[in-house]
């Protein structure tokens, strides 16, 4: 029977494919006494095996479609399961406890996994955990009989159903094969839904319960341009959404016209359209799609790639290639921007009530040197190779930029003394995502050589709505003219010094608030590389005079819906 699901357009196009469950099975069992401990190690060993040729197939795979580098966690994970050590006493507590492998399995297991994450000042040991915690998962799916999904083998086309996707389970799935997204949670800007966007993949989030739906084969439609998802779809809404799909390849087609055309209004104002990455390899998406700079790229993506916390050399040769990449264009940086939604299993962070008014980005950064050195050092060698811009996120206060300032400044110095060679000049800037560092642009923008305004998080804790929570996504209200007014304050107090100021936030892209943004005076404009060609087109029909007439009614309107409908007039009355 057809089903319909509604949810939040999170990344354009249309999808048709058999549905690929991405959710973990119930792993829970009971603790039991067992008399005969010989056939209880023999099924431990049976779920041990059964393991290793799974991760064994697995590896394969991810070594073909995702390279050698990302299949080496499979290979570390082969490794403890064939570590004497740890099986020796999981199989002497079957021995001596009387349980049952799965109860052994567990206390052992989660033994190690404490003593690891205990280690605080070895990295590598902390890193082992998640490892642990991954692998006891997997032969536990055996000992139960349960089949757990495993991303890397897909190959056939699929969409994804699942609860919340994390950008490590995104990186780990094959473009070719995954047509679409579905999950139960997240909003327009949680990372899931970002990293849909980077990679053109149509994606529906927030429908809340896709997964209770959704059964593994079941046919499903997912329709990224209205957030609608259709399971088990009639021939006639095949047809229909496959024509709408059609269509938006058509409309695209007609913005790729404008590739290699600048960015400039109706009255011949010149503006930047830029990219935000996750990896250099984006970067080849950023010029296919006549993108004039990076606006943003998210480092701690390529933490999170990794399996292990990448070091100095690895930044920069990711880095550099980026800089190179871009042909002299310019590619901001951001340093880490790790806590709130964004978790690296092998960086383990306090356990905290609200991560996202917690410890994070800049935060962490400024608390552990040890991780912030490395990466400004990576990123000033990098400098040397194109043009190169740093930015810090979540700052705060004045303190905190001048701080981290500091902290680069030294670096700076390190690196001359020892005859490395950097660029001359680097733009350092700040990204403005929280409220207190808008109300003091016009003292910030003393410091920074630039802002780039994060309406992702400005808006949530502006509204304080969690971003990823599509219960309050109705506060997600980016033409209120309360994130207006904060908006036209960071601008208009960077270009009082002399300064640029940018958007990387979703926002950047949203063609309801480009003539706000214009209107404003917004120099540059970073988003996902596939909405850059449709913001030129739009650009190219304002001009700057009738877009500040529109802003100065839209900052004294009431409601996000008052301003809305103001633009759409306004956009009517053009044509
Ligand atoms: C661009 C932003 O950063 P992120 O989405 O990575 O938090 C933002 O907050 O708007
Ligand atoms: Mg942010």
């Amino acid at each position: 029977m057809t089903q319909k699901l509604s949810g939040i357009a999170a990344s354009n196009g249309v999808a048709v494919a058999p549905a690929y469950m991405l959710v973990d099975p119930d792993l829970t069992f009971d603790k039991k006494t067992i008399s005969d401990a010989d056939a209880e190690k023999a099924r431990l060993h049976s779920a041990l095996d059964a393991s290793i040729k799974e991760l064994q197939q697995i590896k394969a795979v991810a070594e073909k479609s995702l390279g050698s580098e990302e299949a080496e966690v499979f290979e570390a994970h082969i490794t403890i399961l064939q570590d004497p050590e740890m099986i020796g006493q999981i199989e002497g507590k079957i021995d001596s406890d009387k349980v049952n492998a799965e109860e052994a399995l567990k206390e052992i297991t989660d033994n190690f996994i404490a003593i690891f994450e205990g280690m605080t000042d070895n990295a590598y040991m902390q890193e082992r955990a998640a490892d642990v915690r991954d692998v006891t998962k997997r032969v536990m799916s055996h000992l139960l009989g349960k089949n757990l999904p495993n991303p890397a083998l897909i190959n056939s086309e699929v969409v994804i159903v699942a609860h919340d996707l994390t950008p490590s389970d995104t990186a780990q799935l094959n473009r070719k094969f995954v047509k679409g997204f579905i999950t139960d949670l997240g909003g327009r800007t949680s990372h899931s839904a970002i990293m849909s966007r980077t990679l053109e993949i149509p994606a529906v989030v927030g429908t809340e319960d896709a997964t209770t739906t959704i059964k593994q084969g079941d046919k499903v439609i997912v329709d990224g341009l209205d957030g609608i998802g259709i399971v088990d779809p009639s021939d006639e809404d095949v047809t229909t959404y496959t024509k709408k799909g059609d269509d938006f390849a058509k409309q695209k087609a007609e913005w790729d016209k404008l590739k290699d055309e600048a960015s400039v209004s109706k009255d011949g104002k010149n503006f930047t359209i830029a990219a935000n990455i996750g990896t250099p390899d984006d970067v080849a998406a950023v010029n296919d799609n006549g993108g004039e700079a990076v606006g943003l790229f998210r480092s701690e993506f390529l933490y999170m790639d990794s399996a292990e916390l990448p070091d100095e050399e690895k930044q920069f040769q990711a880095y550099k290639k980026a800089a190179e990449d871009m042909h002299g264009k310019q590619v901001v940086v951001r340093t880490m921007d790790i806590g709130g939604d964004k978790h690296l299993d092998y960086l383990p962070l306090p356990e905290e009530m609200n991560p996202f008014l917690g410890y994070r980005a800049i935060r962490i950064s400024l608390k552990q040197p040890d991780l912030f050195r490395p990466q400004l050092r990576a990123l000033l060698r990098a400098s040397a190779f194109g043009n190169i811009a740093i930015m810090f996120p979540m700052i705060g206060t004045v303190d905190e930029f001048k701080r981290a300032r500091a902290i680069y400044d030294e670096e700076r110095q390190n690196l001359i003394n020892d005859g490395v060679k950097v660029a001359d000049h680097i733009d350092v800037g700040m990204m403005m995502e929280v409220p207190a560092a808008v109300l003091i642009a016009d003292k910030l923008a003393k410091y920074a050589d630039f802002f780039s305004i994060g309406t992702n998080d400005l808006i949530q804790y502006t509204f304080a709505a969690d971003r990823g929570n599509e219960h309050v996504s109705y506060l997600y209200q980016p033409y209120n003219p309360s994130l207006l007014r904060l908006i036209k304050k960071v601008i208009d107090s960077a270009h009082a010094e002399g300064k640029w100021a940018g958007m990387c936030g979703e926002m950047a892209g949203d063609q309801v608030a480009v003539p706000l943004l214009m209107g404003m005076g917004l120099d540059e404009y970073s988003m996902s590389a596939t909405s850059m060609l449709q913001t030129r087109s739009l650009m190219k029909k304002l001009d700057t005079k009738s877009t500040a007439d529109l802003v100065d009614k839209a900052l004294d309107a009431e409601t996000n819906e008052d301003v809305a409908d103001m633009v759409k007039q306004f956009m009517a009355g053009l044509k």
